[in-house]
């Protein structure tokens, strides 16, 4: 089991999907689902994380029935403000309540050709307007089939999270998605999670120190389902899952924040 220290999260990613009209829908259903089971979200925390339109909508919901559901942004500038037509701040997504944004997922690396010095600045940014960044590394297939995952994944940690302070990386979340394993149906086995993330955590400790790494959650992401998001939270190193395809079906993303009960055979 992962360090009873970090708080398993997990983080449902709902990419471009759902209006702000279902997006209410969808949140209320869960939240419903969730008390329902008397889900302790001390105990595994729960975030969704919808399109910029949809976020206005869910800080009222959340707020307005005072949910323990924590939210986020899928993005963010790396600028403060000005002439940067159709991006959105950090500041912005403070107002809105945010906890978490994401930086680097791999479909903004693929599509919109995000480096890792686009990701670090975009990290920093985050962290400076008091918001936590999800860090996303992953390995596309090729890289996995000539054995270089670990270091790939290490190479782009150590990118991501270039110059900012040891206090503030310990805040932040990590997630590994190994590229070939999103939307594919195709799962990392949980010792392949396990592998590149003790990794991450090895460099954390290196670069930063041993309490850092202890610190840090870190996260696999990768066609997680409810079937599957047990065993991968049975590794030592993994803290939580993100959650693309599944985080759209109320009962699977449900099943997947319940792993533990459901491990228990508490009702599912
Ligand atoms: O952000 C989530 C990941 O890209 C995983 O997506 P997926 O669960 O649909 O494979």
């Amino acid at each position: 089991m992962a360090d009873a220290a970090r708080t398993p999260l997990m983080a449902g990613n709902w990419k471009m999907n759902l209006n702000h009209v279902e997006a209410v829908h969808l949140l209320q259903k869960l939240s419903w689902t969730l008390q329902d089971k008397k889900h302790d979200f001390e105990r595994v925390e729960v975030a969704v994380l919808p399109p910029f339109t949809d976020i206005r909508s869910v800080q009222t919901l959340v707020d307005g029935d005072r949910m323990k559901i924590k939210y986020g942004a899928q993005d963010v500038s790396q600028h403060d403000a000005g002439a940067y037509t159709g991006e959105i701040s950090a500041a912005m997504l403070s107002k809105l309540g945010c906890t978490y944004v994401l930086a680097g997922h791999s479909e903004r690396r693929q599509y919109h050709h995000e480096t890792d010095a686009v990701v670090n600045a975009k990290a920093a940014k985050v962290l400076e307007a008091g918001l936590i960044p999800i860090v996303c590394v992953g390995e596309g297939l090729e890289i996995r089939q000539a054995d270089g995952h670990v270091e790939h994944c290490v190479n782009q940690i150590d990118g991501a999270l270039a110059g900012l302070k040891a206090d503030d990386v310990r805040k932040l979340v990590i997630a590994y998605e190994p590229v070939w394993a999103i939307g594919t149906g195709e799962v990392a086995t949980p010792e392949d999670a396990q592998e590149v993330i003790a990794g991450i955590r090895g460099r954390l400790e290196e670069t930063f120190s041993p309490s850092v790494a202890d610190s840090v959650r870190i996260l696999y992401g990768g066609s997680v389902k409810m079937a599957s998001a047990g065993g991968i939270m049975a590794q030592p190193d993994v803290d939580g899952c993100l959650v693309g395809g599944a985080s759209l079906q109320v009962d699977e993303f449900a099943g997947i924040c319940r792993y533990l009960d459901l491990q228990l055979g508490y009702s599912s």
